[in-house]
């Protein structure tokens, strides 16, 4: 197995008023090349930390995190980070915000253009392309935040919680998508959520987090693809999983 990202008993603490809040107390992982890992852990047991970590964003106390082997200190142009927080530019309309990247990247302006719009129908949003992020509603900013995340073909993508917000079709439209996008694509997915059936829907592996993100289960989901919701929900493999899930959430609460 090729791990293309790895920690090192990583370990977060933040101050806040003289007090030292420990987010993440020596934390390893290790996510193989090609992988899509669904991160699965309850409110503040420290995934957004970890994802920031991951990409970063920002630097351990202690401990370390490494991409191919170096060592991570800044975020990396390889590495597509889709935050839980909107960060999309307000002045810029959808087809721009996509293009930012590309443009960063100093990428033609007719290919920009190309593929943006190409991302613009993929994730649904077809005729919004002279859009601004305020005409937009939250989920159709979330689709903005993908498909400008895409834009650049990271080899990794580090997701926290995109879908959280959306109602339960537009979540499963991107979800399908997102996987239609990823297999075959030899990139490798860190993928948090809270909702289990999300992570076993998704995950080719869930790694199940309890307090100060304490791995309380590292589990292969072998399901077959393409997992449809309706169908995965009475396979007895499915249920057992999500058993198995609900049962290590509520132990790592401890
Ligand atoms: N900048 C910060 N300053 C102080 N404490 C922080 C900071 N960021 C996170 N924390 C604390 O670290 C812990 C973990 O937070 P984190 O956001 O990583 O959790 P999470 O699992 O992503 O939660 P959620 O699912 O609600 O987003 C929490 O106790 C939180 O209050």
């Amino acid at each position: 197995m090729t791990s293309v990202l790895k920690t090192r008993k990583l370990h977060k603490q933040f101050v806040k008023d003289d007090q030292g809040i420990v987010a993440l107390r020596d934390f390893d992982l290790d996510v193989e090349q090609g992988g899509f890992v669904s991160v699965l852990g309850r409110s503040g047991c420290g995934k957004s930390t970890m994802l920031n970590l991951l990409a970063g964003l920002t630097t351990p106390t202690s401990g370390e995190v490494l991409y191919r082997d170096e060592p991570v200190t800044k975020p990396r142009i390889e590495v597509g980070y889709l935050t839980q927080s909107d960060t999309l530019m307000p002045w810029r309309t959808v087809r721009r915000n996509i293009e930012m990247p590309m443009e960063l990247r100093g990428v033609p302006s007719s290919a920009r253009r190309e593929r943006a719009d190409e991302l613009i129908e993929r994730v649904g949003l077809g005729g919004f392309d002279r859009h601004y992020p305020r005409e937009l509603s939250g989920g159709m900013r979330r689709r903005v935040s993908l498909a400008r995340m895409l834009a650049c073909d990271p080899e990794t993508l580090l997701m926290d919680e995109p879908f959280g917000a959306l109602d339960a079709q537009l979540r499963h439209d991107l979800q399908k998508e997102l996987l239609r996008l990823w297999q075959g694509s030899g990139q490798t997915v860190v993928f948090v959520t809270h909702d289990i059936e999300e992570a076993l829907l998704l995950g080719d592996r869930v790694v199940v987090l309890g307090r100060l993100g304490r791995v309380v289960l590292d589990e292969t989901v072998d399901l077959p693809r393409p997992r449809d919701p309706d169908e995965s929900r009475v396979d007895p493999r499915f249920v057992s999983l999500h058993r198995k899930m609900t049962d290590a959430l509520r132990e790592g609460a401890r």
